[in-house]
């Protein structure tokens, strides 16, 4: 009887021959991977172990946070989620992971925006890199600089209250899903570059830009680990024939780009944007127009998906408890007394700031609900690392899935998956921040968060003074696609103004 390896050696290969060969081979990795890895006493799916075609599959279905909560609710604190990564959810895990500047793991590297060609913050992998070009991006995400830009947030949110006072008069179910991505994304091309992207002057979803773009940052999301398919989705080629549904976005952001970089002088220093402050550090050959470029098109992808979400949770959570609400307009009300004056109609960020239970409701939702659909997987570094007794040698991908960290009972208590504002109003409350990280956490956390803040507040302030607001069908809960980002959807609303 021949070997397998005669066989192949000589000339009569037969297909039934190399499809052993192949089988063979499979098999041996698989079962070195499960039972011969530094990795495999971690418990996880067998699946997991031996391929990472488990994950992806698991992204691709759309709610990897839950199924990963489930797992590390089952498993505990170390769940093997691929052959070489482990998710942890263990109480040193921020700190060890997140806090600690480990390089990002390789996956991150699809986050260059609209292709390879333009690397971003997010897609440096290295600490020391990401973090010297991110200080070249910071000022247009300081507080300071954006509460500069915050009457061009005024300006789209009266839009946006055009349209809920529609219908309210009209007394039809609102998608207030949709207007929120329709906002956050016109704010995104406004504070960026002065030009929203005209979804709230239509008030609908432009080509359908924005729902197929959260679909193709899922594809993108599992390209991170495939090389080859981030290069044949995002190449030079695909950017120029301007296919991908962000077209709209990509193409006014490039226009935008060109056209203010051609002027010698910028011609916005008198109304500035985030713009103005990148086209100073190109000037100063801090950046490259290219680093630019690719900075602005991942603040539109970034910030749009993830400020919607985050108005969502807050709208969704602080409504199905109608004492939150009421707490939350009580306290408009006595800061209205307190200050012998109505607010503006667009409450300031600075008013919203002083009412510290509104501000724990949107904490609140931020933790039991994030924009952050995966985990933030890090490389452990030559030499390994232990978290609580757990060691990793270099070389292993750990990862943080801030879904599951912040619904723990053993950081949060017996209601951690309740809605409880009231948590973050207690004298220790500053413990529970170690836990909290809807931002992320360390070198790599969101740039946005000062910006998000910002609109949370005063969406939230002026959305509960002065509209009451319940879901169509109050049992429904709502449905979410959990990619790169979260977004949920199919939660309908009737609102109503308080004051004719
Ligand atoms: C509630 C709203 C938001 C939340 C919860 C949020 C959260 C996050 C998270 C968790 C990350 C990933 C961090 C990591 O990989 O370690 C991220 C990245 C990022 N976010 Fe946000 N974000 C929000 C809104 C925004 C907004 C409004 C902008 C700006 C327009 C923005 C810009 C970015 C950028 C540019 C990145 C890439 C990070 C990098 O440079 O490495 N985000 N965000």
């Amino acid at each position: 009887m021949p070997t397998i390896m005669s066989n192949v050696l000589s000339t009569n290969v037969t297909p039934a021959s190399l499809l052993t060969l192949v089988l063979v081979a499979v098999v041996s990795v698989a079962i070195k991977r499960r039972y011969f890895s530094p990795l495999s006493h971690i418990p996880g799916p067998f699946l997991a172990s031996v391929t990472r075609l488990w994950q992806v599959a698991t992204l691709i279905q759309g709610d990897s946070i839950g199924v990963f909560h489930k797992l590390h609710q089952k498993h505990g604190p170390f769940v093997r989620v691929a052959p070489n990564e482990v998710s942890v959810c263990h109480r040193d895990g921020p700190r060890k992971i997140l806090l600690t500047a480990l390089p990002k793991d390789s996956w991150y590297r699809a986050g260059a925006l609209p292709d390879y060609r333009f690397q971003t913050t997010l897609s440096i992998t290295d600490p020391k890199v990401k973090v010297a070009r991110a200080k070249q991006f910071m000022q247009g995400y300081s507080t300071s600089t954006l509460l500069t830009f915050e009457h061009r947030i005024d300006k789209l949110y009266t839009q946006l209250f055009t349209w809920i006072d529609k219908f309210a008069a009209d007394n039809k179910p609102m998608d207030l899903d949709q207007f929120f991505s329709f906002t956050a994304a016109d704010i995104t091309g406004e504070l960026l570059f002065s030009k929203p992207f005209g979804f709230l002057e239509k008030g609908y979803d432009i080509d359908k830009t924005l729902s197929r773009s959260h679909a193709i940052v899922g594809i993108g999301t599992t390209a991170g680990y495939f090389p080859w398919l981030s290069k044949l989705v995002a190449n030079p080629f695909v950017t120029w024939t301007g296919v991908l549904p962000f077209r709209l976005v990509f193409v006014t952001a490039m226009d935008a780009i060109a056209e203010r970089h051609a002027r010698k002088v910028d011609t916005n220093d008198n109304d500035p944007d985030i713009l103005t402050l990148w086209l100073q550090a190109l000037a100063d050959g801090k950046v490259t127009l290219r680093d630019v470029q690719g900075q602005t098109t991942l603040g539109i992808v970034a910030g749009t998906d993830a400020m919607s979400t985050g108005l969502q949770t807050f709208v969704y959570h602080t409504m199905r408890h109608p004492t939150a609400w009421q707490r939350c307009r009580d306290e408009v009300a006595a800061l209205e007394r307190a200050k012998g004056r109505s607010l503006a109609k667009i409450v300031s960020f600075a008013d919203a700031q002083e009412m510290p239970y509104l501000q724990a409701c949107i904490k609140e939702a931020l933790r039991l609900f994030g924009p952050l659909g995966t985990g933030l997987p890090r490389v452990v570094p030559e030499g390994g690392t232990t978290i609580g007794d757990m060691a990793f040698p270099g070389g292993t991908t750990v990862s943080i899935h801030p879904y599951s960290m912040m619904r723990d009972k053993n950081f949060w208590g017996p209601d951690a998956e309740t809605f409880n504002p009231d948590r973050w109003l207690k004298k220790d409350s500053a413990e529970l921040d170690r836990f909290y990280m809807p931002f992320g956490l360390g070198y790599s956390g969101c740039p946005g968060i000062n910006l998000a803040k910002i609109q949370m507040s005063k969406m939230a302030a002026s959305l509960l003074r002065d509209y009451d607001i319940r879901q169509v069908n109050p049992k429904q809960e709502w449905t979410y696609e959990a990619y790169f980002n979260t977004l949920p959807h199919d939660w309908p609303v009737y609102v109503k103004k308080v004051h004719q």
